[in-house]
């Protein structure tokens, strides 16, 4: 199923303490969890991007026509860019990403606030 994951779904997804790894290439989504291992060019340059974007690392390398259809069979879903895009750094925030990973926090635990408000 292909989903859509704001940049702080996604940054959560970074392979620590069994987490699975998540990575993104031009917009889309990997789950490699499973393919760190057996991954030609070692697990730790995954590892290195998990929950990240790893798109120019990727293309850097020149991977084969064989690698990229590979790939493919990884994808979950692609980036959700309006999170991105409505988010403008606000002081505390020391990135784009940091400030929406506020703002989505907030507004998750907020609804979990008022479902359990009402149960
Ligand atoms: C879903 C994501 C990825 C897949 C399916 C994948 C697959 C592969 C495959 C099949 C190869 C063997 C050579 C080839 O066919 O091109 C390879 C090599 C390599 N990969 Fe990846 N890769 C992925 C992500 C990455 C990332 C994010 C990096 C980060 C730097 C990376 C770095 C490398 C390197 C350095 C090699 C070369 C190893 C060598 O030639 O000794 N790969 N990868």
């Amino acid at each position: 199923m292909i989903g859509k994951y704001t940049l702080c779904d996604i940054s959560g997804n970074d392979g620590k303490n069994g987490k699975p790894v998540w990575i993104i290439i031009k917009g889309d989504v990997y789950d490699v969890t499973t393919f760190v291992k057996e991954h030609p060019g070692g697990e730790d340059l995954i590892i290195e991007y998990a929950g990240r974007d790893a798109t120019k690392a990727f293309n850097d390398v020149g991977h084969s026509i064989d690698a990229i259809q590979q790939m493919k069979s990884f994808k979950i879903g692609v980036v959700d860019n309006e999170c991105q895009q409505q988010c403008v750094p606000s002081r505390e925030a020391k990135t784009q990403e940091d400030e929406c990973c506020r703002r989505e926090k907030k507004r998750k635990g907020l609804f979990s606030l008022f479902k359990k408000n009402r149960i």
